[in-house]
């Protein structure tokens, strides 16, 4: 078991007109990565910012932060190499948006970044499974992408179940309505990287929300670890 709880502010609901002061209070509040959601009014209903704006993040957040793109794009092929080099660390395509899942996944590798693999809630978890060797991290959405604050989608977790036996040592995130009320379903079901949006950003003490999340998914961990 290699694999580490991990918490993700998702900045979609924060003020985008302070983006950067934004996500340096989610990294002073104890965040492990940033969760960027790019959407491109086609593959989701919905539009936010591409890799200008993340080269801009990049410069002003300094190399440290670990940038986690979750690429809502209808194209994930065309924004491979302008988000690296724009300093992204791990790029997050739907399996849904492309018909060459292999190729892409040697691309974004050989562009210097992770490579996460994401579906949507009508989407199989087997249809993910023949990839899950080949990348880092698997997103199981557990809202319909393209809003933050939606509803939880409990029935997702047996997703995340699945992926947890067959693939131990895999990074599991989940994306959707996740907060203090749902966080311990993500957690029991494997879940280790957790992306809050609403439920961080709205809170009047972000650092207790985000510490309570990882607490939850530590000693899940823990408790797989004992029952191995
Ligand atoms: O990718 C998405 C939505 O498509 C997410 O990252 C949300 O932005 C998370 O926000 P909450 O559901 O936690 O409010
Ligand atoms: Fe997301």
């Amino acid at each position: 078991m290699s694999y580490t709880a991990k918490i993700g502010p998702s900045i979609l609901n924060s003020d985008l007109a302070c983006l950067g002061s934004e996500c340096i209070q989610m990294l002073d509040c104890g965040a492990d990565y940033l969760h960027l959601d790019v959407m491109d009014g086609h593959f989701v209903p919905n539009i936010t910012f591409g890799h200008p704006v993340v080269e801009c993040l990049r410069k002003q957040l300094g190399q440290g932060p670990f940038f986690d793109m979750h690429m809502m794009v209808s194209r994930p092929e065309q924004w491979v190499k302008p988000m690296a080099a724009a300093g992204a660390n791990q790029y997050t395509f739907h399996l849904e948006a492309t018909v060459n899942a292999g190729a892409l996944i040697k691309d974004i590798r050989e562009n210097g970044m992770k490579v996460g693999l994401a579906i949507k809630p009508g989407t199989t978890v087997e249809e993910l499974g023949p990839w899950a060797g080949q990348i880092d991290m698997a997103l199981v959405m557990t809202v319909e992408p393209g809003f933050g604050g939606q509803k939880f989608m409990e029935d997702m977790m047996p997703k995340v179940n699945w992926l947890r036996t067959q693939f131990p040592s895999l990074d599991i995130e989940v994306d959707g309505g996740v907060g203090p009320d749902t966080i311990h379903k993500c957690a029991e079901a494997g879940a280790n990287m957790i992306v809050s949006g609403s439920a961080i950003m709205k809170s009047d003490d972000p650092r207790s929300v985000i510490n309570l999340l990882r607490n939850v998914c530590v000693e899940a961990i823990q408790k797989r670890s004992l029952d191995r």
